[in-house]
C-alpha cells in the first residue's frame, strides 16, 4: 500500500472539513450558474428558478455524448504527435514523456464538427442539453476521482503528490494521491488539463452561437466577441502545450476530484457562462464599445502569453537570446529567478494578464446583470489563493533567493496595489 505524507506537509484548502465543503460547494455552485443563466432574472445572488429532479438531470443520451467526446480525445491524443516533450525532474531524478499534438486535436475536432455540420448535425440543440450533460460530467468524475484513489494505493511512493496523501480520506480524494497517474504511456492528468475540457467548452460556445443564429437570424456582436475570445484563449493553450508541463497543477498537484471536476465539468459548463448569457439574455454592442474591449482583451493576452512566454523560454534554455539578458537572482537550488522583464513588475504578471482577459469575455454581456461576471470574481480568488499556494512553495524551494525576490518585487499581481 502506499505510504502517507509525512507530517510536515501542511493540509491546504481548508484541510478535510474545507475539502468536503468544496466538494459539495463546486457541483451545487454549477448546477446554480445552470439554472440561473436560463430564468428571466439571471440573479447570480437570487435562488435558482426550481430545484431540477431526476427526470431533468438524467439522461442515457447525454452519457452517451459525453462519454464518445471523451473516447474521440482521447483517440485524438493516441494519434502521432508532431514531438514529445519531456517534464520536469521528478523524485526519482526521472522525467516523464508527453506527445504535443493538443492543436493538431483541436482541429480534428473542428474538421470533424465542420463535416457533422454540412451533413445536418444539430449542435444548435447542444444548449439545451447543457444540465443533463454536466449532470453526467459530475458523475462521471466522480467514479473517475475514485479509480484514481484506488490505483493511488498500488502506487510506489516516489510517485505520489507532495499533497495528497495525508491519510485523510476525503482530504486525498478531493487534492489526489499520485503526482501523474498514468496506464501505459497515457498519461490522466496532463489528457483532462487541455483537451477534453477546453476543446469541450470551445465547442459549446459555438452551438451557443449556433442557437443563437437560428432563433433570431445571425449572432450578435457580443457572441461573436465572447466566442471569439475564447477560442483565442483556448487555441493558445493548446499551441503552447509544451508550456503545461511548468504549471502548479502538473508539477505540484496530485490528481483527485479537484483536478478531475474542474477540468471536465467546471471548465465546460461555468467557462461558457458568458455565452450561456447571451443566448438567453440579447445584449445590444456598439461598434465603438467593442473596439475598447478589443483593446482591453489584447492588452490583457500581451501580458499573459510575454509573462508566460518568458518565464517558460528561461526554464528550459536561460541563454536563449531573448531572455539572455534579463537580471537574475541565484538560488541554492541552482536555478534561478528572473527579477527584470515581466517578472520584474510583479511577481505574477501571467495572472494579471489572464485577469485583464477575464474582465475581456465579460463585459461583452453589458453591465445590468451581476452573472456575466461570475468568472471575474471566482478567477480573482482562484489565483490570489493560488499565488499564495505558490509563494508558499517557492520560499520552501528557494528560502532567502525568495525573500529577496519579494524584496526586490514587492507588488504579487496589481502594481502599487496587491
Ligand atoms: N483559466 C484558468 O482557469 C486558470 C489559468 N491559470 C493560468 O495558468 C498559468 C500558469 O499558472 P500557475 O501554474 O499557477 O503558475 P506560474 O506559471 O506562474 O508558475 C509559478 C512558478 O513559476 C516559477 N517562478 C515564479 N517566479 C519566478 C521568477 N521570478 N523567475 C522564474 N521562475 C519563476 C516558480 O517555479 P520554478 O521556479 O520551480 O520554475 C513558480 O512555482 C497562468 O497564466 C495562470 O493565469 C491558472 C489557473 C487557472
Ligand atoms: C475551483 C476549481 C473547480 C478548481 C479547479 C481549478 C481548475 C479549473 C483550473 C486549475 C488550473 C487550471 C488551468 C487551466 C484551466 C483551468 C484549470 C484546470 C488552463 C489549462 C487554461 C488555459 C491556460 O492557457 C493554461 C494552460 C495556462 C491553464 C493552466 C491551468
Amino acid at each position: 500500500m502506499a505510504p502517507r505524507q509525512g507530517p510536515q506537509a501542511p493540509l491546504e484548502f481548508g484541510g478535510p472539513l474545507g475539502a468536503a465543503a468544496l466538494m459539495l460547494l463546486l457541483p451545487a455552485t454549477m448546477f446554480h450558474l445552470l439554472l440561473v443563466v436560463r430564468s428571466g432574472p439571471a440573479r447570480l445572488l437570487g435562488p435558482p428558478p426550481y430545484l431540477p429532479g431526476l427526470e431533468v438531470l438524467w439522461s442515457p443520451q447525454a452519457l452517451l455524448l459525453l462519454l464518445t467526446w471523451l473516447g474521440l480525445q482521447a483517440a485524438l491524443y493516441l494519434l502521432p504527435a508532431r514531438k514529445v516533450a519531456e517534464g520536469q525532474e521528478l523524485k526519482d531524478k526521472s522525467r516523464l514523456r508527453y506527445p504535443i499534438n493538443g492543436f493538431q486535436a483541436l482541429v480534428v475536432t473542428a474538421l470533424l464538427v465542420g463535416l457533422g455540420l454540412s451533413a445536418g448535425l444539430p449542435l444548435g440543440a447542444l444548449p439545451e442539453m447543457l444540465l443533463p450533460l454536466a449532470f453526467a460530467a459530475t458523475i462521471t468524475t466522480f467514479i473517475f476521482s475514485l479509480l484514481l484513489y484506488m490505483k493511488a494505493q498500488v502506487a510506489p511512493a516516489s510517485a505520489l503528490a507532495p499533497g495528497g496523501n495525508s491519510g485523510n480520506l476525503i482530504y486525498d480524494f478531493f487534492l489526489g494521491r499520485e503526482l501523474n497517474p498514468r496506464i501505459c504511456s497515457f498519461d490522466f492528468k496532463y489528457f483532462c488539463e487541455l483537451r477534453p475540457g477546453l476543446i469541450g467548452w470551445v465547442f459549446i460556445n459555438l452551438a451557443l452561437l449556433v442557437q443563437e443564429a437560428e432563433l433570431r437570424g445571425s449572432p450578435s456582436l457580443a457572441m461573436w466577441l465572447v466566442n471569439g475570445f475564447q477560442l483565442l484563449y483556448v487555441g493558445d493553450a493548446l499551441w503552447h502545450e509544451e508550456a503545461v508541463l511548468t504549471t502548479m497543477d502538473i508539477m505540484h498537484d496530485g490528481f483527485g476530484f479537484m483536478l478531475a471536476f474542474g477540468d471536465l465539468a467546471w471548465v465546460p459548463f461555468t467557462y461558457s457562462l458568458q455565452a450561456q448569457f447571451l443566448l438567453y439574455h440579447p445584449q445590444p454592442l456598439g461598434l465603438p464599445m467593442a473596439a475598447v474591449i478589443c483593446l482591453i482583451s489584447a492588452i490583457g493576452y500581451y501580458i499573459f502569453r510575454g509573462a508566460n512566454s518568458q518565464k517558460n523560454t528561461f526554464r528550459k534554455n536561460p541563454s536563449d537570446p531573448s531572455v539572455a539578458g534579463l537580471e537574475t537572482i541565484p538560488t541554492a537550488t541552482g536555478r534561478q529567478l528572473l527579477v527584470s522583464g515581466w517578472w520584474g513588475m510583479v511577481r505574477h504578471p501571467n495572472y494579471l494578464g489572464d485577469l485583464i482577459m477575464a474582465l475581456a469575455w465579460s463585459l461583452p454581456c453589458g453591465v445590468s446583470h451581476l452573472l456575466p461576471y461570475f468568472y471575474v470574481l471566482y478567477f480573482t480568488a482562484l489565483l490570489v489563493h493560488r499565488e499564495a499556494r505558490d509563494e508558499r512553495q517557492c520560499l520552501q524551494k528557494y528560502g532567502r533567493a525568495w525573500h529577496e525576490y519579494c524584496r526586490r518585487v514587492p507588488y504579487r499581481i496589481l502594481p502599487y496595489i496587491y
